[in-house]
């Protein structure tokens, strides 16, 4: 499989798929960037007007509902099903899943389009389970990912996603195995919305490859590994940011096989 990931890295770098991307304000600009530093094509685009144009020149879709709004989340109900229609792949941020009664309402029509991938922290993922006793603290997580590991399986099992639990070790679930990706650094933590570019260096991974557990898993291995050499590298969140852009742009395969921590499981 490391063989594998490794190609699936290089093919988004020939094929550079165009992305569309309904995402949050916060992180618009760094998602654009970690999109492009990995060879894809980012497109940011939200207005209803044009959303049936996106959904045919697209390759796959990111919904992130960091910054949720009305006209917004029209917007990503109306793309989700424009390109669950056309069979094509897209990903689901659901970032401050628990926080308020509109996200999660938000949330469920988003999921009736069966996303092909889920990607969240733990403490996102197991609200969107539904499992009791989460303190969710806004986009932050408050546990730890293998912590959501049954919230991961039941959504998977209720919507046949694809479900990425990230944090210290990032988990990703799907139908045949269940990935552990050790890699990354805490300091990632500490710069805004890398979950939010790991969910969209998914979208370009499934624009590419067809199984989505190795999608997936090839996109944040890539992350994790350019977060952690770049953090080595870093003195502290700012520079964190222009380094990752760095490494997600130059990493080398001796570098990649080097470093990845992968086992998975069933
Ligand atoms: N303690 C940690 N050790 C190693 N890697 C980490 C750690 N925390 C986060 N990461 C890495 O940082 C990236 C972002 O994951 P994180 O779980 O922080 O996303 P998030 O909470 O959704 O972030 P945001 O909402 O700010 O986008 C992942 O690639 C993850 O592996
Ligand atoms: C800080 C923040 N608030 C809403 S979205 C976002 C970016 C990280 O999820
Ligand atoms: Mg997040």
């Amino acid at each position: 499989m490391e063989k594998r990931l490794w190609e699936h890295i290089q093919t988004v770098r020939q094929q550079s798929p165009l992305v569309q991307n309904i995402t949050n304000f916060v992180v618009m600009n760094n998602t654009a960037n970690a999109l492009l530093a990995a060879g894809a094509s980012p497109i940011m685009a939200h207005g209803h007007a044009e959303l049936a144009d996106m959904a045919r020149i697209c390759r796959s879709l990111v919904i992130n509902i960091g910054t949720l709004d009305n006209y917004w989340t029209e917007a990503m109900v109306q793309a989700a099903s424009l390109v669950q229609r056309m069979g094509k792949p897209w990903v689901l941020d659901p970032v401050g899943a628990g926080a308020s009664a509109y996200r999660d309402a938000t949330l469920d029509e988003l999921l009736k389009r069966k996303p092909t991938v889920v990607r969240g922290n733990a403490s996102e993922i197991m609200a969107l389970a539904n499992v009791g006793g989460t303190a969710t603290k806004g986009v932050d997580s408050t546990a730890a990912s293998n912590q959501a590991l049954d919230a991961a399986k039941r959504i998977h099992r209720q919507y046949g996603s694809v479900v990425c639990v990230s944090g210290e070790v990032d988990i990703v679930v799907g139908e045949k195995k269940t990935v552990y990706i050790r890699n990354g650094h805490p300091l990632m933590a500490k710069v805004t919305g890398l979950g939010c570019s790991a969910t969209a260096l998914i979208g370009a991974f499934i624009a590419v490859v067809d199984d989505a557990l190795e999608a997936v898993s090839a996109a944040m291995a890539l992350m994790g590994i350019s977060g952690e050499l770049a953090a080595t590298a870093s003195a502290g969140p700012g520079t964190l940011q222009l380094n990752l852009l760095d490494k997600l742009y130059n990493l080398t395969e001796a570098e990649f096989a080097a470093t990845l921590r992968i086992t998975d499981e069933g």
